[in-house]
């Protein structure tokens, strides 16, 4: 039945039978087991006193239950020979009690300690992803990053409580018990060893295909994280094209593949289970056969009897143990190995926590690329072919060029988000890989092409990364960015809700809140990537009054396709296909540049009759000459 419930959404075309690792794991060298099981342990080992003790009460609890027998075999005997029996049942009964609460405390704790390495593992991943490189976020889709993060982290819980705990705990029981039934009858233990060791061959044989079973269970998990992540990440345009369908049939095929495979572990479990309760029934059946035929024969006692048949029972949850213990550490190494993977990803040095803001003006920096060469990781083409240029401190300097030319990238390289293959970028003639990351990037204000806006209060945007901000600042960006309106028409003003991504909010509102944000740090270097192109004429000239406003205590440099921004930049660089073909100013490069010239007729929406001006500037500069 089960297994044809997920069948019905099933669609025809669907392409799940495919378990190829997906395609972003290609290519990554898979982290061994042993430096898996290495991470596991670092973080057990703060806990392991809280391990022996968690552990140390089970087994008691244990124990105390192994006992039962003894006094039930008394109270039979008692019995027998009409003596009292009251003394040995409240024994009994104390005996119950106690490995009752006893094993419970114990559990408590070590899923007290289980919960804590997840908590551990979690920080460190969190940490972890926090402080990546750039390029390493290429590697991993966020989907599969958060996947780790939280499916695969929740599964090392069992690694504390199942895996470890149970294994040593089940097999200290499974000798107690054994020893017990030796002293009892050593015949009747050969014949449970006999039929027990046949049944453990068996199920071994089986742990493998659980084991990969497990891992690919795991990775469909990730793949439907992963699809969602990227279909919630462009939702309306999800919508817009109507590909709710086929980005369903993406995440369901993750679905599927965890579904497919968790029953694949969930069969070989029940399959487990019920072989043991089989081999337990086989056991006893010889048991009572040959102990049957020993208590006939006077060779043992009929409580003797009882209470080794009693102990056959007691197997099953230790025997249980070791086996539910074996097919979790398949699942849990598999978990850590991709929470591993993860951990050594490469970060970035941990920044210092931010200073009190100040409000004294900042100094213009300088910026210099010395023939720098740049390839993003991986086998793509060359983006920056030794580009070199200046932007002297204070003023504005524009990058213009053809989309693809490698003008973002420049912004990219600056905040040190990947390194040049060759070549130096200095800060006020200082290397950059020279400066502290955290200094370096708190000198620049950023704002990205699409001006992010993140889930939360416009005070919560405006003030990341800078939690003591006073009111007097705010108010400041918020006009400087012509901010005011909107926050004066909104019901809560500063802190109203942006929704998720700034979705509340109009293309310009966030664009005006993304470079509030930068302005808000005071920095030494503005880098503005497109940040006019979603407003209209009358904000995008305030914020250009506001940008060329600042440009004597912050060095500027915007990447923009608008006429009107660039023409009013102190100096324009032209990229194209990662060179620089030209510096100079609007004048100059419109006659001296036939690019820019061409850029400026199409993408800036130059009047015409200007562009003709120019030319026939050009063509006169050129006839003049000898
Ligand atoms: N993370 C990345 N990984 C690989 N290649 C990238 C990456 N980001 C950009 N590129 C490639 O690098 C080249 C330069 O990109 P860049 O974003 O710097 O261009 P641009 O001049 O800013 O373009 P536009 O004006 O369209 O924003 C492009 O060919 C682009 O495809």
């Amino acid at each position: 039945m089960l297994d044809t419930a997920p069948d019905t959404a099933r669609r025809p075309d669907a392409k799940d039978e495919h378990d190829d690792p997906p395609p972003h794991e290609s290519g990554r060298p898979a982290i061994l087991r042993a430096d898996a099981w290495r991470d596991m342990l670092r973080y057990l080992r703060p806990q392991r006193r809280r391990i022996a003790l968690g552990g140390g009460l089970s087994l008691l609890g244990g124990f105390s239950g192994l006992i039962q027998p003894v006094i039930a075999k008394s109270v039979v005997e008692n019995l027998e020979a009409r003596s009292p029996v009251m003394a040995a049942l409240i024994a009994l009964t104390a005996l119950v009690l106690v490995s009752a609460v006893v094993g419970a405390i114990g559990t408590f704790i070590l899923m007290r300690v289980s919960e804590s390495v997840v908590l551990s593992t979690r920080r460190e991943v969190i940490r972890r992803v926090l402080w990546l490189r750039v390029a390493e976020t290429d590697k991993i889709p966020p989907g599969d990053l958060m996947s780790r993060a939280t499916a695969d982290t929740t599964l090392m819980r069992s690694a504390v409580t199942t895996a470890i705990v149970e294994t040593v705990n089940g097999a200290v029981m499974l000798v107690a018990i054994l020893v017990l039934m030796g002293f009892m009858d050593w015949v009747l233990l050969l014949t449970t060893l006999a039929v027990v060791l046949l049944g453990g061959v068996l199920v071994a044989t089986g742990l493998p295909q659980l084991e990969s079973a497990a891992r690919r269970a795991q990775e469909g998990v990730a793949e439907l994280s992963t699809a969602l992540e990227r279909a919630l990440g462009t939702f309306r345009t999800i919508k817009a094209s109507g590909a709710e369908e086929s980005e369903a049939e993406v995440a369901e095929q993750g679905a599927r593949r965890a579904w497919r495979h968790s029953l694949k572990v969930a069969r070989l479990d029940s399959l487990v289970g019920a072989f043991i309760t089989v081999t337990i029934q086989v056991a006893f059946l010889a048991v009572l056969g040959v102990g049957g035929a020993r208590v006939a024969s006077g060779a043992m006692s009929l409580g003797s009897l009882i209470a080794f048949l009693l102990y056959l029972f007691y197997l099953v949850p230790p025997l249980g143990a070791l086996v539910t213990a074996m097919i979790r550490f398949n699942v849990v190494a598999a978990a850590m190995s991709r929470v591993s993977e993860l951990l050594r990803l490469r970060t970035e040095p941990e920044s210092p926590a931010p200073a009190r803001m100040t409000h004294t003006p900042s100094t213009p920096a300088s910026l210099t690329f010395e023939d720098v060469v740049f390839r993003y990781p991986g086998d793509g083409p060359v983006v920056h072919h030794g580009i070199s240029f200046e932007v002297p401190a204070a003023g504005m300097t524009a990058f213009v060029g053809p989309s693809g030319a490698g003008k973002s990238t420049v912004f990219s390289l600056i905040e040190r988000f990947y390194e040049p293959e060759s070549g130096t970028v200095r800060l006020d003639g200082q290397d950059i890989r020279d400066l502290e990351l955290g200094a370096l990037r708190a000198a620049i204000g950023y704002v990205e092409q699409d001006a992010p806006v993140l889930a939360g209060t416009i005070r919560d945007n405006l003030c990341i990364g800078m939690p003591y901000v006073d009111e007097g600042e705010l108010r400041r960006v918020v006009d400087q960015a012509r901010l005011g309106e909107l926050v004066g028409r909104l019901p809560h003003g500063l802190d109203t809700q942006v929704g998720h991504r700034g979705t509340k909010l109009s293309g310009g509102e966030r664009q005006r809140v993304a470079v509030a944000r930068a302005l808000l740090r005071r920095p030494r270097l503005l880098l503005l990537d497109e940040v006019t192109s979603q407003l209209d004429a009358r904000n995008e000239n305030a914020l250009r009054e506001v940008i060329t406003g600042i440009t004597a205590e912050t060095t500027v440099v915007v990447v923009a396709h608008r006429l009107s921004t660039v023409s009013t930049a102190d100096r324009i660089v032209v990229m194209d296909g990662g060179r620089i073909r030209a510096v100079g100013t609007h004048e100059e490069l419109l006659s001296e540049d036939a690019l820019y010239r061409e850029l400026a007729a199409t993408q800036m929406l130059l009047p015409v009759s200007q562009l003709e001006a120019s030319a026939a500037r050009a063509s006169d500069t050129l006839g003049e000459r000898p």
